[in-house]
């Protein structure tokens, strides 16, 4: 099993990480392609379809350069699921003891969310400091973050917003040393991928990947 963090490291490289519901397990190969060809080298396969294992484990077999985390991981029986479907990280909107646990116990790399204080303490005392910040903009955006994170200055947070982000905010949003990335469906919505929307997917993703770069610098 690849080190934690180096996992996260890689999972938040291009600051930008596509939050994917897909249906159907024949999509699964011209998005990764669209995203790939884009730049992008990281997707979130959300449990929010049944065919969501399936598509993970297609993903990771035959497209290598593809990072691949499942997201609304909500369960134990879910990571159990994504670990064997070949996922490399999970995450979830929010934070729950059971997940923890299971995470790890099975030293996976797991980003939890959190919008409060109370959930990042919880995850801080099992030795994780990289979470979803979900709902990203209705909770309060950047403000809301910097608030609750202020008092955890000692423990290194690193927060991937999600929620409401999109290119309008996302420079904002990577400007702060705390992100680690952004998460969103913008890039590749549900209708975009039901319509086999390829090109558009990867006209959102060069346009997120150029705005990236350019917040950070790089
Ligand atoms: O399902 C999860 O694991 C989540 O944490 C929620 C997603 O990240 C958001 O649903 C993305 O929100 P939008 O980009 O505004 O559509």
């Amino acid at each position: 099993m690849p080190d934690i963090q180096a996992t996260l490291r890689a999972a938040t490289a291009s600051g930008v990480i596509p939050v994917v519901e897909v249906e159907a397990v024949a999509d699964a190969d011209a998005l990764a392609e669209a995203l790939l060809e884009a730049g992008l080298g990281v997707v979130e396969v959300t449990f929010r379809t049944h065919a969501a294992a399936e598509i993970i484990a297609r993903i990771v077999q035959r497209h290598p350069a593809m990072l691949v985390g499942a997201g609304t991981v909500l369960s134990p029986a879910d990571l159990s699921r994504a670990i064997d479907a070949g996922a490399q990280f999970a995450l979830a909107p929010g934070l729950s003891r059971p997940m923890l646990d299971a995470a790890a116990d099975a030293g996976f790399a797991y980003v939890p969310g959190a919008m409060t204080p109370s959930e990042i303490q919880a995850g801080l005392e099992v030795g994780i400091s990289t979470f979803k910040f979900f709902p990203a903009m209705p909770a309060g955006g950047l403000s809301f973050l910097r608030s609750i994170s202020a008092p955890f200055r000692l423990h290194d947070l690193r927060f991937i917003p999600t929620g409401g982000v999109s290119i309008a905010n996302l420079a904002d949003w990577l400007g702060e040393p705390a992100v680690a990335a952004v998460g969103g469906t913008w890039i590749a919505s549900r209708d975009m991928i039901r319509d086999g929307d390829w090109a558009g997917i990867r006209r959102n993703a060069e346009e997120a990947v150029r705005l990236a770069r350019q917040a950070r610098g790089s």
